[in-house]
C-alpha cells in the first residue's frame, strides 16, 4: 500500500492529503468527503441503517439527491408524483423510499417534477456542486466523472454511503498514481469517447486497478469540460478508482455562474480560483505507471465484444480467438463472439443494428447532443432500425436542447426525444434491449445483458452513434459530408455554452414531498429490514471453494440489474450469477459450476482470473454471495469497489500474487477439496491443515473483521477530529460549506447549516479500537 508522498506530489496526492482527518500506523486513513451524491438504487439500505441506529445525516448541506436509474423516460406532462408515474412495483418502491428518506433527513432533492433532475453525474457538475480540489463520492461507480474538475471522485458501496451520511468521512487507503498522457491533435471525426475507448483497449479493464489516473497532455487540455467528463467517467472501465484532469481556464469558465459555485467575481471566487490554480502535479512527481498516446493514432473506435476493452477502430474487423496469446483471452473472445452473434474477420462496418441509444452519464450532455444533431440534421434514420432514442442527461440539458431546436432535428430524423434518466444504459427502467437485439450505444458498459437480457451492445461516440443511425449499421462518421463541423475541435468550440441554469423553482419537489401526510398514504414508505449494525466476526473458515478461471467477472454478471430494485440486503441468493445459473425457462443450468456438487455448498470463491468483481459499485454483489454462503474470496486481483464492499460485510477478500500458491489453491478447489482460511494466522491451508501460503491484509481491516467491528461506530469515536477538520475547511475553503436548496419556500441556492456533531455511539464498539 502506498505511503504518504514526501517531495513532489501529483494532483491526486495533493487532493488526497488535504482531506486526511486521521491516519493510522497501518496506513488506514479517515478521509473527509466534501460532496455526496445520492440516488435511489444504492441508498435505501444505507438510510435504513441510519434510522435503525438513530443516526443523522451529518452534512445535509453537502449532500445532493436525485432519482435516475429506475425512472421511465416517457413524457412527464401529467406528472403527479412517483407513486402514480413509476408503474413497475419494485422501481416505484425504490423511488418512494428515496422520497421518504429525503423527507426524513431533510435533504436537497431533484425529483421527477423538477427540471434539474437528471443522471446523478450530470447534475453535480451542472449545478456547480462538483468543484475542483474536492472529494466527491456516490454509491455509483461512474462517480469518476467528476474528476474532470480536478476533484478526487470515486464510487462507493451502500455501506460506505451509510458511513458518509453519518460521518461525512470514509475509511480508505492511498491509491497508486498512473498518468495517461495524450499529446497532439485529434484527427477530424475523433472525439473524447474514442480517446477513452482507445486507452481502455490499450491498458485493459484491469489496467488501472489500485490506481488513480491523471489524464494530461495537449489533446486533453484542448478538450471541453463535457469531453473531459466523458473520459474521466470511463476510468472505472479501465479498472481505476478515479480519473482526474487538472483544473484550468476551461474548468473555471465552465463553473462561472453555476448556482452552487462561488459567485463569479466575488472575493470568494477569486480566492477559490487562486486555490484551484495550485491544483496541478509538481514537476518531477513520480507516477507508478505512465502511458503515452499520440492523438493522431486514435481513430473512431467501437467495441465488438462484451468487455469495454474489446475495441477496434471502425476500419477494423471482428477479431478471432487466434489473435489472443493466452488461453483466458482466447476463451473470452470465443465466448464474446458467440454472445454477440459475430464471426471473426467480419468488417465492423458490416454489423447491422436494431437500435440506437444516445444518452448515459458518459455522453448525454449538451455538446453530445449538438454533435449528434449536426450529423443527422435534414436526414432520416435507416428503415431497418426498430428504435433510435435520445435521452438528455438532465432536465436542464433537455430544455437547452429544445431552445436550440435540437429536439426537432432529432424527431424529424426519426429519433425519439425522451426525458432525463439512465434509460437504456442499464435497462433498470422500461428502456431496454430484447434478447439478441443489437444497439450502437453511447453508454459505457457492453457486458453481457447490460442493456437487457441477451442484448448486444456496441460502445461508440455520439458522432458515431448518429452516423450508425443513418446507416442502420456501424458506420464511419468520417465517410459523411460535413462531419468535421460536427465535432468540437478545441476548447474554443461552442461547447461552453451553458445549459441555462434555472433556480426559479428550486424547492418545488421537496415542498411537495414535505407536504404529504405522515399517515402512510401518498409516497410515505417505511422500510423494515434489520439494522446494518455490527458484522459477524471472521476468524477461521473451512469449506468447499468454488473455482473460477475467467478474467474480469463483473458485478453485473454476479448480480444483474433486475435484482438491484430491492430496498433490502437479504433475499438475493436467487439472483447470484443469474444469467449463468438459470436457463431461460427457469430451470437450473447444470453445467454452471455453482450448480454442480460439491460447489452448491461453497463457502469460498477462488478466482484464478484477474479483476473479479470489476465494474459497478453494487453492494448487492457481496450481499448475494453472502446469501449463497460465500464468506471469503481468494484471487489474483479484485475490482477496488467490490473489494471494499466485501470487507464492509464481514467477508474476507484475499489477494494472492504468488501464481504457484494461487494455482495450488485453485487446483484443490477444482478437485472439490476443502480449503481452510485462518485470519488469525494470516494463513491458507489445504484440507489436511498443511499451510499453502501466508497472505497479507491491512491490520485495521483485519482487526475489524476478527472482532466484528462496525466502522461507523468506530469513526464516530473520532467526532472531535472531524469537527476540527470541518472548522479548518470553513476557514480555508468557505465556499464548500452549506450550499444547498434545503430551506422550504425559498428559491435559489442558500446557505444551510451543518447538522450538529453527532454523539458517539459507544455501545457499538465491542472493544477499544486502534489508536484513534
Ligand atoms: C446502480 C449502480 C450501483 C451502478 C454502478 O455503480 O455503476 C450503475 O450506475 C451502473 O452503471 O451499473
Ligand atoms: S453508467 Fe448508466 S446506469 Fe450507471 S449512472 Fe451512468 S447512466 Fe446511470
Amino acid at each position: 500500500m502506498p505511503g504518504a508522498v514526501k517531495g513532489p506530489q501529483t494532483l491526486y496526492d495533493k487532493v488526497f492529503e488535504s482531506h486526511i482527518v486521521n491516519e493510522q500506523d497501518d496506513g488506514t486513513i479517515l478521509l473527509y468527503i466534501d460532496r455526496h451524491l445520492v440516488h435511489e438504487v444504492t441508498s435505501p439500505q444505507a438510510f435504513e441503517g441510519l434510522t435503525n441506529a438513530g443516526r443523522k445525516v451529518r452534512r445535509p448541506d453537502c449532500t445532493l439527491v436525485t432519482t435516475d436509474h429506475n425512472v421511465p423516460t416517457s413524457p412527464r406532462k401529467n406528472f403527479k408524483g412517483v407513486s402514480d408515474f413509476v408503474k413497475e412495483e419494485d422501481s416505484r418502491i425504490q423511488c418512494e423510499t428515496l422520497e421518504q428518506n429525503v423527507k426524513d433527513f431533510k435533504l436537497t432533492y431533484f425529483g421527477l417534477g423538477d427540471k434539474r433532475q437528471g443522471i446523478v453525474h450530470i447534475i453535480g457538475p451542472e449545478q456547480g456542486f462538483t468543484l475542483p480540489g474536492t472529494t466527491v463520492v456516490c454509491g455509483d461507480s461512474h462517480t469518476s466523472t467528476h474528476g474532470a474538475f480536478g476533484a478526487l471522485a470515486f464510487g462507493i458501496g451502500t455501506s460506505e454511503v451509510e458511513h458518509v451520511l453519518a460521518t461525512q468521512t470514509l475509511l480508505t487507503n492511498r491509491s497508486k498514481n498512473m498518468r495517461v498522457q495524450v499529446d497532439g491533435q485529434l484527427a477530424p471525426g475523433v472525439s473524447s469517447k474514442d480517446i477513452i475507448l482507445h486507452v481502455i483497449g490499450k491498458i485493459g479493464t484491469a489496467g488501472g486497478t489500485g490506481h488513480v489516473i491523471e489524464y494530461c497532455g495537449s489533446a486533453i487540455r484542448d478538450l471541453s469540460m463535457e469531453a473531459r467528463m466523458s473520459i474521466c467517467n470511463m476510468s472505472i472501465e479501465g479498472g481505476a478508482r478515479a480519473g482526474l484532469v487538472a483544473p484550468d481556464e476551461t474548468t473555471f469558465e465552465y463553473l462561472k455562474g453555476r448556482p452552487l459555485a462561488p459567485k463569479p467575481d466575488s472575493a470568494e471566487w477569486r480566492k477559490a480560483v487562486k486555490y484551484w490554480e495550485s491544483l496541478r502535479t509538481d514537476d518531477d512527481a513520480k507516477f507508478d505507471v505512465e502511458i503515452f498516446i499520440d492523438a493522431k493514432d486514435i481513430e473512431p473506435t467501437v467495441s465488438w465484444g462484451t468487455s469495454p476493452q474489446d475495441v477496434v477502430p471502425i476500419t477494423g474487423v471482428v477479431p478471432s480467438p487466434d489473435d489472443f496469446k493466452d488461453k483466458n483471452g482466447k476463451e473470452a473472445c470465443e465466448r464474446a463472439l458467440k454472445y454477440m452473434g459475430l464471426t471473426a474477420g467480419m468488417k465492423m462496418t458490416d454489423i447491422e443494428l436494431d437500435k440506437i441509444f444516445i444518452g448515459s452519464c458518459t455522453n448525454s450532455r449538451i455538446e453530445d447532443l449538438r454533435i449528434a444533431a449536426h450529423i443527422v440534421k435534414g436526414k432520416k434514420i435507416a428503415p431497418n432500425l426498430k428504435e433510435a432514442m435520445i435521452v438528455p442527461g438532465s432536465g436542464l440539458i433537455k430544455k437547452q436542447a429544445e431552445a436550440e431546436g435540437l429536439d426537432k432535428i432529432f424527431t424529424d430524423a426519426g429519433f425519439q426525444w425522451r426525458e432525463a434518466g439512465c434509460s437504456m444504459c442499464l435497462g433498470m427502467n422500461p428502456d431496454m434491449l430484447s434478447p439478441k437485439e443489437r444497439c450502437a450505444s453511447t453508454s459505457n458498459r457492453n457486458f453481457e445483458g447490460r442493456q437487457g437480457a441477451g442484448g448486444r451492445t456496441h460502445l461508440v461516440s455520439p458522432a458515431m452513434a448518429a452516423a450508425a443511425a443513418l446507416a442502420g449499421k456501424l458506420a464511419d462518421v468520417r465517410k459523411l459530408d460535413d462531419y468535421e463541423q460536427a465535432l468540437p475541435k478545441s476548447k474554443s468550440a461552442p461547447s461552453h455554452i451553458k445549459p441555462e441554469v434555472d433556480e426559479s423553482d428550486s424547492d418545488v419537489d421537496l415542498d411537495k414531498i414535505l407536504d404529504q401526510p405522515e399517515d402512510g398514504t401518498g409516497n410515505t414508505v417505511k422500510t423494515g429490514a434489520p439494522s446494518t449494525g455490527g458484522i459477524a466476526p471472521f476468524t477461521q473458515l473451512k469449506g468447499i471453494a468454488v473455482p473460477f478461471d475467467r478474467n474480469n467477472i463483473d458485478t453485473d454478471a454476479i448480480i444483474p440489474k433486475q435484482f438491484l430494485k430491492t430496498i433490502k440486503k437479504a433475499g438475493l441468493e436467487k439472483g447470484l450469477f443469474y444469467a449463468w445459473r438459470w436457463n431461460e425457462d427457469g430451470s437450473k443450468n447444470d453445467s454452471f459450476i455453482l450448480n454442480k456438487e460439491p460447489y452448491t455448498k461453497a463457502k469460498i470463491v477462488v478466482s484464478y482470473g484477474e479483476n473479479f468483481g470489476c465494474g459497478s459499485s453494487r453492494e448487492h454483489a457481496p450481499w448475494a454471495l453472502l446469501d449463497f454462503g460465500i464468506k471469503c474470496l481468494i484471487g489474483k486481483s479484485f475490482g477496488d469497489i467490490f473489494r471494499n464492499n466485501t470487507f464492509k460485510n464481514g467477508m474476507l477478500p484475499i489477494v494472492i500474487e504468488d501464481d504457484k500458491a494461487l494455482r495450488q489453491i485453485y487446483d484443490d478447489a477444482v478437485a472439490g477439496k476443502e480449503i481452510e482460511v485462518d485470519l488469525e494466522q494470516n494463513s491458507i491451508k489445504d484440507a489436511d491443515g498443511k499451510e499453502i501460503t501466508k497472505f497479507e491484509i491491512d491490520s485495521f481491516r483485519r482487526h475489524c473483521l476478527i472482532n466484528g467491528l462496525d466502522d461507523i461506530g468506530l469513526t464516530m469515536e473520532n467526532g472531535d477530529k472531524i469537527a476540527k477538520f470541518e472548522k479548518k475547511r470553513s476557514e480555508e475553503t468557505p465556499w464548500l460549506d452549506g450550499s444547498g436548496y434545503l430551506s422550504r419556500h425559498r428559491t435559489g441556492a442558500v446557505k444551510v447549516e451543518a447538522a450538529p456533531v453527532p454523539k458517539t455511539n459507544r455501545g457499538e464498539v465491542k472493544e477499544e479500537p486502534l489508536q484513534w
